[in-house]
């Protein structure tokens, strides 16, 4: 007879699995706090989206990966999940309970069953309590063992992550360990509760490189041993390949691409993707391929790129993508640090101030300079194009008009590609429309 905990957690998908998490359309957007007169004076001082409409379900006994760049939100997803960071929008279930609505003190018997193992262990670890205290305070702070008891749980968390035998290590503190004994201690914390799922957020990005590969064995025998679930949190691809069941490529805050791990490495859809998968070290020098790596630096998530949020830095990208004012800009920049220094003077002087362009648009003026004209600038514009007939912002240009004092600059408004299927995978990209 399953108890009513069990009966919760039991909605089977299709193909059979039972859902252990289900988010819908989750979003986490931190409020900038500005200046002290913008707050005084209540102006919008806008807002990071941290996550931005994030749907997923995560199945019981799967790992998934959450893999991106630094500030994709990989972090914050992973949090929402367990409460610790609230989310403002959308909806994220464990079971049939929403984590939103759930008191604190409902929220701490959540977290029995939803673990996190974060990426520094020195930091998890407090350095100033002995492991035998520090891996049994969770069955303490839950009232579920002391004394005995707890001594055994301890000692058995201890020898299933490998800290044998475990009598030698009770007494021990932290800074008596190695990076990977640390870890192996915080592990042994984290799954003293039995938990139901794991969010290991960079587990092994600070390790030694000798022991990154024991420690993930290290889980995925754990994950066997006690029926465990995880979300692996990574900017490693590789990792994810040897991990992960399921990966989910994220990028400001969304999902762009999810499938099999066997089909993000061997049949990627998204460029982004791409560039990730071709960005992998190759310890085989006469299998290096050229690199496809995104140009440029992933962009501010108080200010995303309009249309896709990838466009900017997209080898793919082309009319729908949603170019706009600052890819002018940049474009702009990017031509100058190229050409030769008295070119650049001449250009320099036809096209005036160019900061306007930085308010996101798709329309945009580019002035002329002091003593130009509109067909100056056109002029400029034109041998920009012309050195580069391939950059793909051209294709996004609707209209160029030009006036006295500048030319207007006109972009197809483009759109925000939505998550969809795309053969066996889901993909938010023009390149494969519904
Ligand atoms: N408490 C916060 N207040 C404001 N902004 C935040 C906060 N936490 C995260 N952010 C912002 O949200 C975005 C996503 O951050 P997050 O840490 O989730 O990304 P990440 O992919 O995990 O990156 P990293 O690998 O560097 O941790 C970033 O732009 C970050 O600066």
């Amino acid at each position: 007879m399953p108890t009513k905990h069990e009966q919760a957690l039991d909605p089977q998908s299709a193909d059979g699995a039972t859902t252990l998490v289900t988010m819908r359309d989750v979003e986490v957007y931190f409020r900038l706090q500005g200046s002290g007169l913008s707050r005084l004076l209540g102006s919008d001082t806008g807002s990071v989206k941290a996550v931005d409409g994030v749907s997923l379900d995560i199945a019981k006994g799967e790992v998934v990966g959450l893999v991106g760049e630094s500030g994709s939100g990989k972090s914050t997803l992973g949090r929402s999940l367990l409460g610790l960071a609230p989310i403002t929008g959308g909806s994220i279930h464990y079971g049939d309970q929403a984590i939103a609505d759930l008191s604190n003190r409902e929220l701490r018997g959540i977290r029995r069953d939803l673990q996190m193992v974060f990426q520094d262990p020195s930091a998890a670890l407090n350095p100033s309590m002995d492991i035998e205290t520090a891996v049994g305070h969770p069955l303490k702070i839950h009232k579920i063992a002391r004394g005995n008891d707890l001594r055994e749980r301890v000692v058995d968390a201890l020898e299933r992550v490998g800290l044998s035998p475990a009598e030698q290590f009770l007494k021990k503190y932290p800074g008596d360990l190695s990076g990977g004994q640390k870890q192996r201690a915080v592990i042994a914390r984290a799954i003293i509760l039995n938990p139901q799922l794991l969010v290991a957020d960079e587990p092994i990005s600070m390790l030694d490189m000798s022991v990154r590969s024991k420690i993930l064995q290290l889980m995925l025998d754990l994950k066997a041993d006690l029926d465990l679930t995880y979300v692996y949190i990574t900017h490693d691809l590789a990792s994810a390949k040897f991990f992960c069941d399921r990966i989910a490529i994220m990028y400001l805050g969304r999902i762009v691409e999810i499938g099999t791990t066997d089909e993000i490495f061997n049949h990627p859809k998204h460029p982004y993707t791409k560039s990730l998968v071709a960005a992998i070290p190759d310890l085989d020098p006469d299998r290096a391929v050229d690199r496809e790596v995104p140009r440029g630096e992933i962009p501010d998530a108080a200010s995303p790129p309009l249309g896709c949020a990838f466009h900017p830095r997209c080898p793919a990208a082309f009319d729908k993508c949603g170019w706009e004012s600052r890819d002018l800009r940049a474009l702009l920049e990017a031509h100058w640090t190229k050409v030769p220094e008295a070119d650049f003077e001449a250009e320099r002087a036809t096209i005036g101030e160019v900061d306007a362009l930085d308010v996101p648009s798709h329309t945009s003026h580019v002035p002329a300079g002091k003593d130009h004209s509109g067909v100056d600038v056109d002029e400029v514009l034109t041998r920009i194009k012309d050195s580069d007939p391939q950059e793909p912002l051209w294709t996004g240009v609707s209209g160029r008009d030009v006036r006295p004092d500048g030319v207007d600059v006109t972009f197809e408004p483009g759109q925000d590609p939505k998550l969809r299927a795309a053969g066996s995978v889901q993909v938010a990209c023009h390149l494969y429309p519904e």
